[in-house]
């Protein structure tokens, strides 16, 4: 766990008045958002995101793209074009690809995908790129990306930390080939390899060799994007070898992108139908994706909601009671915070596993989760790759966050029902949702009820 810091202000998490019940648009895809950008990067003409994710990590990742020289416009409508520092409005970014070049220098905040993805791209640029971030993200693993790097022919100088801060000491191109790593740590390895790979000489043949790999949806989300973008790719989901992906080296087209909805953002959301007895609608919830936030219609409904996809999008509704669940979420990491503040809800005890990485993510999750419960009156242990979970009635008091968004979200989905939480930060939230706590009472405040008409004298 980061520093606490009481410095940071303390939220009052609303509490809901009964059963929630609103439609909830939520913004683009953290991971869609910064892999089209990747993508569209390195195209061989200029391309379109339309709804993109305008969040910290987001951000970071355009300004990063920037400092390489690419051109990322932001744009009000698609004929009229605002160039520079992109805002929070607008519709579309309209990516102007330009051969990448240092010197340069990158801040990754915390953001895993900006930490993973632009190393390899920055590879492809002549001159020096460094990469620095957060105090957090000199902890965040990195090593067994550089090592690739490295045997694939880029020079890269990080004071042998194998972690940030480094400098990539590109000339202009990179070799590429087959290369192993272990991706144990973080699927994001494999993810950044394949999405630079079709630009470097030979592409590149990632080989997984280590512990089991987290966050699969993650990596058919890359090669899926890559197809798109009319990169030949072999994966195991596609018949190819177990554990081995393939990018041929190639030229890549300029695509005009619709971004979904993140579902891993819908997450809380839909949690407060589930745990308040309401209804949640999220609208444009996508028929078919690579999103692991997809399963939660699997995993909400095992704890108790009904779950409708339809032409209105997803709908959750509360059953009036809350089920402790046994589920092994290593494909799905990012949402284990939020089911574990559903979980400290239910009737019945829940462990969660194959989530031992998430130790290495925004903060110690499985340590920040089990020690913020317990003091609002909760029994968590950790076990060795997981949670495990026993609902106790819980008090009010304050929820720290550890600058990690999902920690907040999770706080927020317990003071719907537990009264008096505090969330230390909300505004961290900012890395993927900066709208969060407006939408949250929003969400609260329910449908705005049918203009009466006005009666005539
Ligand atoms: O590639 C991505 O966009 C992500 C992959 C996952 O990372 P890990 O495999 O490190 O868990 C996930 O947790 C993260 O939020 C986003
Ligand atoms: C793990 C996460 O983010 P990152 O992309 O920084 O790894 C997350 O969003 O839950």
């Amino acid at each position: 766990m980061t520093e606490r810091s009481e410095s940071l202000a303390f939220w009052p998490a609303p509490p809901a008045p009964g059963g929630v019940d609103a439609t909830v648009t939520v913004p683009g895809s953290k991971s869609l958002t910064n892999r089209a950008l990747i993508l569209a990067s390195l195209a061989a003409e200029p391309g379109w995101l339309r709804r993109p994710l305008r969040s910290r990590d987001t951000l970071l990742m355009a300004d990063g793209l920037r400092a390489l020289g690419i051109g990322i416009e932001e744009t009000v409508s698609s004929s009229a074009t605002v160039s520079g520092a992109p805002g929070l409005h607008g519709e579309a970014w309209r990516v102007i690809p330009a051969a990448p070049a240092g010197p340069a220098a990158v801040d990754v905040g915390n953001a895993g995908t900006v930490m993973r993805f632009l190393p390899p791209l920055a590879a492809l640029a002549e001159g020096p790129v460094t990469f620095d971030g957060d105090p957090r993200s000199h902890e965040r693993p990195l090593s067994g990306l550089i090592g690739a790097l490295r045997a694939l022919g880029a020079r890269i100088d990080d004071g042998g930390r194998g972690a940030l801060p480094l400098t990539v000491h590109g000339t202009g191109t990179v070799d590429g080939g087959p290369v192993t790593v272990d991706a144990s740590a973080s699927s994001q390895y494999i993810s950044a390899l394949l999405l630079s790979g079709a630009r470097y000489n030979q592409g590149v043949e990632v080989r997984h060799s280590g512990g089991r790999l987290p966050s699969l949806p993650h990596i058919r989300m890359t090669v899926d994007l890559l197809r798109r973008a009319g990169a030949q790719v072999d994966a195991p989901e596609s018949g190819g070898e177990p554990g081995v992906w393939r990018v041929a080296p190639g030229a890549l087209l300029g695509r005009d992108l619709e971004i979904e909805p993140d579902l891993s953002n819908a997450q809380p959301f839909l949690a407060a139908a589930l745990v308040t007895g309401g209804t949640v609608t999220v609208p444009g919830w996508p028929r078919r994706t690579t999103q692991p936030g997809d399963r939660l219609r699997e995993i909400f409904t095992a704890m108790g909601g009904t779950c409708v996809l339809d032409e209105h999008g997803l709908t959750l509704t509360g059953g009036g009671r809350v089920l402790g669940i046994d589920a092994d979420l290593g494909d799905v990491g990012e949402l284990a915070p939020g089911i574990a503040a559903v979980a400290a809800l239910a009737e019945g005890e829940s462990v969660l596993r194959g989530i031992g990485h998430l130790r290495l993510h925004e903060t110690d999750r499985l340590a920040a989760l089990s020690r913020e419960l317990n003091a609002l009156g909760g029994e968590v242990t950790e076990t060795e790759d997981g949670l495990r979970i026993r609902p106790r009635p819980l008090h009010g008091g304050v929820f720290h966050t550890y600058q990690d968004h999902r920690l907040a979200t999770a706080a927020a989905v317990l003071g719907l029902v537990v009264k008096d939480i505090l969330v230390e930060n909300v505004a961290t939230t900012a890395k993927t949702l900066p709208e969060f706590p407006e939408l949250w009472p929003e969400m609260l405040r329910g449908p705005v009820p049918a203009a009466r008409p006005v009666a005539r004298a």
